[in-house]
């Protein structure tokens, strides 16, 4: 209570004190009703020493609630009262002494295991809204700092107060992070460190400052500031029809099919998972994805190649109901299946439960890994030996540590692989296309209530490359035939606009040997003009649904009908920014959706109708359940002429930050795609550097000369783009020209002007180096010709 001392400090006057038993008698009394919530006793207190006390202008009230949370020591709420206010001028939340286990430092042993890692944190609320909700926070970083693994303390309390940030979004715009090592000094409790962190800080622009290490890095700072699409999806209010439900578990569960339509029933059992049941509330919510690998079949060899992955789900469910929950929907997906295609399977495994150990068995069975039937153990006991498990769960969890064997995924999955004989045979990384267009079977009229997905037409394969090796394993680069039907595109605009020319392309590209047509009706070169979204689909529709109707001619022999069917069933991307047209189109016949602003639009920086924007395409690519490629660019390439603002820490030659730029800027929008609910799979997703986009000539030449390390895994740090499969697309472009209009020093070539189509040579060396790279596909013009230039490469290098 703010009381003025000086009068009974000065005289010894007790009317002048405060009658500190009767302050406390009262007090008690308020707080002996129950109350919903710290607030709500803050408040109590307040309207009791004011009513009390007329005297009384300011208070300050601390309340603190012991083992309020599982892992923390207390909560604690202080705010800061005035008479003339409703509500507190100003309030603190405080978890105190929240304690993790985190794989943080350098020395070996804290590489291999995780350590006690405490903190306290302290947010300033700005905003009086709803009660705050200390076990969610709580819950999120501990879950973060769980799976997370740094070298430094620093960056794992910047990790949390990241986390706490986003997930108090507009409550709060300050936290002050405390985070502890307590085992890490023989002679000091402690090593700690302290940071306070606002949104702001973790904004791109921002974030580069904090990372800026290099003195010959000239940096330039955005001319406006680039507000993070996590904060603005964060900002984001909550939007009616869509699930908020806050569950209590989280789960991994195996996910593996060798029968029949592989990837469909994997698709279907995910969508099962996550239906309603009989109170109108889905059971799970998967939160992320693994990749998908196509594995050879272990223990019993004689079978079909398995595709596996994985996935986690949040739940309510106990392990035990989560088990026949999942042994259900292995029941439908193989009831839904076979009528549609013959025999075929599921298996739906739960890897880990929380940080649980479960074993149902009775003493006698524990020993046995085989004949579980009825039983549950948890973690899986064959985890440990089944790279087909520790791949996908890698991609997802790599920090988790396996409550029995004591190691986190990522060093189960390392010892595997090194012990593994050289005829242990190699799985690869799978993305399926699935076919459209597509009738939803009857068996959804058959079945009702069972969601459809559509069937799969073919897929890609990719060689799995080791977690830390930047340099990729050579393999087949998939070709994409760029086919623009559009009056102005850069190098091919008017060519192919006919609904004729178009597939003239599309066939003389097959037969030259590409593996996707890359179908576009808007340009994005610099300065395009503007096309309305109806004009945009009256361009690509009648393309695509071209491509598809020389099916009509499968039944003759010729070569040029074989041809045709071919051409027929070749995968279609559409090269859209707007979903109305990439749900049109792929409802035609596209089975991949290509988009150079990867789901936000041209607004940059990014607003919230862009965050808006986001969720929408997401949604529809989710419902469709194509691969998307999504590519890096800062917006309209029109508008957008600050080209030069990579403010990412460079190396001493000045170069790494555009580079790290597309990590750290694509890299956010591709994990907001993926992880949390309503995210894609993370299998359908390839990036894209976007050669040409948003980039210096020198830029351009640094991304494309080290492109596989775009998505090569960071032996320290998480790169959000590890493991996806990449797309460079080189063809014919300005960069190029720049190059070749340059004179060299010596004065013997003066340099030329050079137009698009005048390019191929240059493009050959381009996707050369783009094969050397390791890039998963290719995206040219001139099929034929550069398809030679990608296999004379390969034979080079692979
Ligand atoms: N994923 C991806 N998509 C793209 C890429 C690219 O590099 N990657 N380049 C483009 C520019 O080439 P295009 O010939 O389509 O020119 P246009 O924009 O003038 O139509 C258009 N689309
Ligand atoms: N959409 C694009 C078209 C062309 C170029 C380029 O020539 O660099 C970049 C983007």
């Amino acid at each position: 209570m703010a009381h003025d001392l000086h009068q009974a400090a000065e005289n010894d006057d007790l009317s002048h004190s405060i009658d500190y038993s009767s302050v406390l008698s009262s007090l008690a009394s308020s707080c002996a009703a129950p109350s919903s919530s710290l607030e709500v006793l803050s408040e109590r207190i307040c309207d009791t020493c004011f009513t009390s006390y007329p005297e009384l202008g300011e208070l300050y009230v601390s309340i603190s609630r012991p083992k309020a949370l599982l892992h923390a020591r207390a909560t604690r709420i202080v705010s800061e009262w005035r008479r003339s206010h409703h509500d507190p001028v100003h309030e603190k939340f405080f978890i105190e002494e929240l304690d993790c286990q985190a794989i943080v430092g350098v020395n070996p042993c804290e590489r291999e295991e995780k350590q006690r890692v405490r903190f306290n944190i302290m947010l300033d609320r700005h905003k009086r809204r709803a009660q705050f909700d200390f076990h969610e926070v709580a819950r999120k970083v501990f879950e973060n700092v769980q799976s997370s693994s740094h070298l430094t303390l620093e960056a794992l309390a910047s990790l949390t107060a990241r986390t706490v940030l986003l997930h108090t979004g507009t409550i709060s715009d300050r936290v002050t992070v405390r985070a502890a090592k307590p085992s890490a000094l023989v002679l000091a409790e402690a090593a700690e460190v302290e940071i306070t962190r606002t949104l702001r800080d973790y904004e791109p622009s921002s974030a580069s400052t904090l990372k800026q290490t290099h003195e010959n890095n000239v940096t330039h700072a955005p001319a406006s500031p680039t507000p993070s699409l996590f904060s603005l999806l964060a900002a984001l209010p909550e939007r009616s029809g869509h699930d908020e439900t806050v569950y209590a578990h989280r789960a991994a569960i195996a996910l593996g099919a060798n029968l029949g339509d592989r990837f469909a029933n994997i698709e279907l059992a995910l969508r099962l998972l996550e239906m309603p049941d009989g109170t109108g509330r889905p059971r799970a919510a998967v939160v992320d994805t693994s990749f998908l690998y196509e594995t050879a079949p272990m223990y019993v060899t004689d079978q079909p190649q398995f595709i596996n992955g994985a996935c986690m789900i949040e739940t309510d469910m106990n392990p035990r109901s989560l088990l026949a929950f999942l042994k259900d929907i292995e029941a439908t997906v193989g009831r839904v299946s076979s009528f549609r295609n013959g025999p075929r399977a599921i298996d739906l495994d739960i890897l880990t439960f929380d940080a649980m150990t479960v074993d149902t068995r009775p003493e006698s069975k524990k020993d046995k890994l085989d004949n579980l039937t009825g039983e549950l153990v948890v973690p899986h006991p064959r985890i440990a030996e089944r790279e087909f498990v520790l791949r996908p769960l890698s991609d997802m969890i790599p920090d988790y540590v396996h409550p029995v064997l004591g190691k986190p995924v990522r060093t189960l999955l390392l010892e595997l692989v090194a012990k593994q004989s050289t005829d242990t045979p190699a799985m690869s990384k799978v993305v399926p296309f699935p076919r459209y267009p597509y009738i939803s079977p009857s068996i959804a009229t058959v079945t009702p209530g069972i969601p459809s997905v559509p069937p799969t037409a073919t897929y890609w394969t990719f060689p799995v490359y080791s977690s830390t090796s930047s340099r990729r394993p050579l393999q087949k680069s998939y070709v994409m035939g760029t086919l623009n039907a559009t009056p102005d595109s850069f190098s091919d605009g008017s060519r192919h606009n006919t609904t004729p020319a178009a597939v003239a392309y599309a066939t003389a590209s097959v037969a030259g040997g590409a593996d996707i047509i890359d179908v576009g009706g808007y340009s994005t070169r610099p300065g395009a003009a503007y096309v309305s979204p109806d004009e945009e689909i009256s361009r690509v529709i009648p393309v695509v649904e071209a491509i598809r109707g020389l099916s009509s001619e499968q039944n003759t022999v010729s070569a040029d009908a074989r041809l045709s069917a071919r051409t027929a069933d070749v995968p279609i991307s559409v090269d859209t920014f707007r979903w109305e047209v990439a749900d049109a189109a792929v409802r035609a016949g596209a089975s991949c959706i290509n988009d150079v602003y990867a789901f936000t639009g041209p607004a940059y920086p990014l607003d919230m109708s862009a965050a808006e924007y986001f969720l929408k395409f997401r949604e529809i690519a989710r419902e469709l359940a194509v691969p998307v490629v999504l590519m890096h660019s800062r917006g309209d390439a029109a508008s957008n002429k600050d080209y030069s603002a990579y403010s990412y820490a460079a190396d001493s030659r000045g170069r790494g930050a555009v580079l790290e730029g597309v990590r750290v800027e694509l890299g956010e929008k591709v994990e907001a795609a993926v992880r949390g609910r309503g995210g894609l799979r993370r299998w359908l997703v390839i990036v894209d550097p976007g050669v040409g986009f948003s980039k210096t000539l020198e830029g351009n030449l640094e991304v494309l000369r080290a492109s596989s390390e775009i998505t090569a895994a960071h032996p320290h740090r998480r790169n959000p783009l590890a493991g996806f499969p990449q797309l460079i697309g080189t063809s014919r472009k300005s960069f190029l020209g720049t190059i070749l209009a340059q004179p060299d020093t010596g004065g013997a070539y003066e340099g030329r002007k050079t137009r698009p189509d005048e390019r191929g040579w240059a493009t050959a060396a381009a996707v050369s180096c783009a094969v050397q790279q390791g890039a998963e596909v290719i995206r040219v013009h001139d099929v034929l010709e550069m398809g030679d230039a990608i296999r004379v490469a390969q034979a080079l290098w692979n």
